[in-house]
């Protein structure tokens, strides 16, 4: 039996993952990847307290700011605490699945094969985060897209700018990207505006589908919003 899925409800195309472990100011990197076009970021677990005060500077509401790699369930529960909009598992670990369900957050599980695509479903997974999609490339999405149509895809992994938009073209539901955009320079020498500069490079590339993200109620964009989530402040 399949479980049923925590919906995510609007998920913005592109997810900006910020694998540095230290971040002086999440906030205003947040600031930053938002006014570059960037509205969902994922921290690295190991980032204390990312999200613990309101993001989304005044004028732009809707960052979500989620957290990943989650590979306990103490991790997931510091992270909710934390007020993380969403968990990101690196696998399709159950126990990790059923801890994001108790814990009433949408959650992101990673997978590469269609084997392991079915498995996300079946946990539930509010999407599947498809890494390293570098290796499989765009075609690849649009294989799976067909066999698993209602489940969003996330492509993670050696996906830059000048091919997201294949990737979403093929049936991602949002394309995630590391260190193009949240370059570990910048992030280590609080270069924010670099980082806009890289997030607007990045989004430039994609205008049909930033715009459509904007609108609301589009049919097939990602969006994790439970009603807890919604209840994070920022
Ligand atoms: O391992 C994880 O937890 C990930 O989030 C996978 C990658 O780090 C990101 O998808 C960014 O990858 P790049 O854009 O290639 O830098």
């Amino acid at each position: 039996m399949s479980l049923s899925s925590i919906p995510l409800t609007r998920i913005a195309p592109v997810v900006a993952a910020v694998r540095a472990r230290e971040v002086a100011d999440p906030v205003a990197l947040c600031t930053a990847l938002a006014e570059g076009g960037i509205h969902w970021v994922e921290f690295n677990t190991a980032v204390p307290a990312p999200a613990a005060r309101p993001v989304g500077a005044a004028g732009r509401p809707g960052t979500r700011v989620g957290v990943g790699p989650i590979l306990t369930v103490n991790q997931a529960e510091s992270a909710a605490a934390r007020g993380a909009a969403f968990l990101v598992a690196p696998g399709c670990d159950p126990a990790i699945a059923r801890a994001a369900r108790r814990l009433g957050l949408p959650f992101v599980l990673g997978a590469l094969t269609a084997t392991d695509i079915a498995d996300a479903a079946h946990l539930g997974a509010s999407a599947v985060k498809v890494f390293p999609a570098g290796t499989v490339g765009p075609r690849y999405f649009q294989e799976m897209h067909d066999r698993y149509p209602h489940l969003p895809m996330i492509a993670a992994g050696g996906v830059g700018a000048d091919d997201a938009a294949d990737y979403l073209a093929a049936g991602a539901a949002a394309v995630c990207v590391g260190e193009d955009v949240v370059s570990p320079a910048a992030v280590a020498s609080g270069d924010w505006a670099e980082i806009t500069r890289r997030a607007r490079d990045f989004t430039a590339g994609l205008p049909e589908w930033c715009a459509a993200s904007r609108a609301p109620g589009r049919p097939g964009q990602l969006a994790s919003v439970t009603a807890r989530a919604m209840a994070v402040p920022w």
